[in-house]
């Protein structure tokens, strides 16, 4: 991966807190965008390498082109000065100058076809390759990482900062290297055309450069800001649409409007303040190019009326001096996306620059623990961790679960139930004590090991695009259909799969909507009979399931769980009863522990949640 490579990579603290850098990176000082803009850029020149024949190519190409656009205007002097006034003879001479001018377009044409052509497959092939890094790099962060960095945002990254890095080669690329190399024909043109006009003409460049960097920062700025308010607006509506069903229920639709609106409003504000900016600062070299042709047609017309110049220079200068002003504007147009592409580089550098928090280990620290010869021990030994820095969530907890042990995590929320399954499954890294397997710190097992160790049922259990059949066997064509049917058979999802239209082949729409909690929850544990972890780690679901599917989910988590160790959040008590031992938890500690039973006689904390949930259970039969 190119830009992970090159780019300065910022170290993690072992701790799992982040480092200053790190900090900075992500929220972007000023300092930090500097030093890595070079590096960015460079970067993304890298990407370019492979490419630079095709540079080469798009090169000649535009010099070809501009030749031939060029000797357009003297062809016409010619014609002037030296074959209209020359009767029958200059008649002859002016078709074949005709025909030679036609020939020019064609050539103009042609080669401007292939260059744009060229042009636009390397710049797309760039932006795809970029992509894929992009994605892979976001797809290996840790989750302390999506915290941070709001989904929509992320999909700004993904979509429209690679494209605007696209119209970096397809526009300032081809900008720079066709009309500067415009911009100097044309001057040269001018020299050989007549000296004195021409360097009278030398004169606008230092207003020229006066006026681009009156508008530098203006430019800038106003871009920034559109930029900023356009993610915050993407941010808001992909946040909503994820909550769109929590906004029904509350009925907060017009709230959520309203605060679109807002958003809406200002990056309206935004963008027409740039677009006002860019039109004052296109249109006034517009201004200039207009003055500077008065100016010549003032100065050419004395000279041509004392006989010191012919007219068909000075007619052919007049274009030279329009075909002079169009390489500018062009250039100077592409200000903006010069700018947004800065913008977008700083903002992928800070992404591909973030290291995940939690890594593989070193070689030489990292221990081989085969799936298959895993006895299913886990401990944790006196874990503290925070997400965030000073407010720890978990203070020095201790918990050691033996091979094949069934335990019921219960607590009120906000207890660190969670907390304390994401830390062995590694989605977070403790920030002192130590999760072990088998007596081996999880820190010292490969990632991928780990997770054929440890499997999850979360409670809103994620299910891909794509057909029943392949969320069961997650894409992997090694499992056959028919170990996907014997999975689901024996945790009780056959029946309900038969029931969708087309079975195990019935495709799911995004995130496995069109299927109850419960039901993807069957689908998970299908998985996991499948795939075989040693330790199962289940987040009960919370929602409230209908008598059947919970049965169901009882009847299959008894199976799954059956020769591992399994680690269960449960919401509905009734769960976990039957479970060895069962914690709870309380503030980040485990306040009591023990079978149910024994809880239940200890008259204590677990005793009075479970006295919570009747109420609420009875309230809930009353109220329907
Ligand atoms: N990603 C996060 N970033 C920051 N704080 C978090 C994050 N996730 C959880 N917390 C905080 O950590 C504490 C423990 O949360 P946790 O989700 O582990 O509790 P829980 O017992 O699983 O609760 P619940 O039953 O509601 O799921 C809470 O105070 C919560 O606000």
């Amino acid at each position: 991966m190119r830009f992970r490579k090159k780019v300065t990579r910022l170290k993690d603290s072992k701790n799992g807190s982040r480092t200053a850098e790190q900090e900075a990176a992500e929220t972007g000082s000023p300092e930090t965008a500097q030093a890595g803009r070079g590096q960015a850029f460079q970067t993304l020149l890298s990407y370019a390498k492979p490419h630079k024949r095709t540079f080469l190519a798009v090169f000649l190409c535009s010099f070809f082109a501009i030749s031939a656009d060029l000797l357009q205007p003297y062809l016409i002097k010619i014609a002037i000065d030296d074959n209209v006034l020359e009767g029958a003879e200059g008649y002859r001479k002016l078709v074949s100058i005709g025909l030679f001018f036609l020939l020019l377009a064609i050539v103009s044409f042609v080669f401007s076809y292939i260059q744009t052509n060229l042009l636009q497959r390397a710049g797309q092939s760039i932006v795809a390759r970029l992509r894929n890094d992009l994605f892979r790099h976001i797809s290996g962060q840790s989750m302390s990482f999506f915290d941070r960095h709001p989904i929509g945002s992320l999909v700004t990254n993904e979509s429209s900062d690679t494209e605007t890095i696209n119209s970096f080669f397809t526009q300032v690329v081809v900008s720079l290297v066709r009309d500067g190399l415009m911009l100097i024909m044309v001057v040269c043109f001018m020299f050989s055309l007549d000296v004195e006009l021409a360097s009278y003409c030398m004169l606008l460049f230092p207003v020229i450069f006066a006026i681009s960097i009156a508008f530098r920062k203006l430019l800038r700025t106003t871009y920034q800001r559109a930029r900023s308010q356009w993610s915050r607006m993407i941010a808001f509506v992909a946040e909503n649409l994820a909550g769109m069903s929590l906004t029904q229920a509350f009925h907060q639709e017009k709230e959520q409007t309203r605060q679109f609106n807002e958003k809406n409003d200002v990056y309206l504000k935004a963008n027409i303040r740039e677009v006002q900016t860019n039109v004052f600062f296109n249109r006034s070299f517009d201004v200039l190019g207009n003055v500077s042709v008065s100016l010549i047609v003032w100065i050419g017309g004395i000279a041509v009326l004392g006989k010191k110049m012919d007219f068909g220079v000075l007619y052919a200068f007049i274009n030279y001096i329009r075909l002079f002003f169009q390489p500018i504007n062009q250039i100077t147009q592409q200000w903006n996306t010069l700018q947004s592409t800065l913008v977008s580089m700083d903002r992928l550098w800070r992404i591909f620059s973030i290291v995940p928090e939690v890594q593989d280990p070193l070689p030489k620290e990292t221990k081989e623990l085969p799936a298959e010869t895993v006895k299913g021990q886990v401990d944790f030994n006196h874990i503290r961790f925070s997400y965030v820095d000073d407010q720890e969530v978990l203070h020095g907890l201790d918990l050691h679960i033996k091979p094949g042990e069934f335990v019921g995590i219960v607590g009120t929320t906000g207890a660190g139930k969670s907390s304390l399954v994401n830390l062995l499954t590694r989605f977070y890294d403790v920030n002192k004590g130590s999760v072990q397997i088998d007596g081996i710190d999880i820190r010292r097992l490969p990632l991928d090991s780990l997770h054929r160790i440890v499997g999850l049922v979360q409670q809103e259990p994620f299910l891909y695009s794509g057909t029943i059949v392949d969320n069961v066997r997650l894409f992997r064509d090694d499992i056959s259909r028919e170990e996907v049917i014997r999975a689901c058979k024996l945790v009780g999802a056959h029946p309900m799969i038969q029931r969708l239209k087309s079975g195990y082949d019935a495709r799911l729409s995004e995130r496995g909507s069109g299927l109850s909690s419960g039901e993807r929850q069957l689908i998970s544990f299908a998985r996991i009979l499948i795939f075989q972890p040693k330790i199962l780690i289940l987040d009960e679901a919370t929602a409230h399931l209908d008598s059947h599917t919970e049965k169901l989910i009882q009847e299959a988590l008894s199976l799954v769980s059956q020769g591992r160790t399994t680690l269960v959040i449960a919401h509905r008590l009734s769960t976990i009863q039957n479970a060895d031992r069962i914690i709870v938890m309380k503030d980040g500690l485990i306040a009591e522990e023990g079978t149910h039973q024994s809880l239940v006689q200890l008259d204590g904390y677990y005793a009075e949640l479970q006295r919570h949930a009747r109420r609420s259970a009875q309230s809930v039969a009353e109220s329907r």
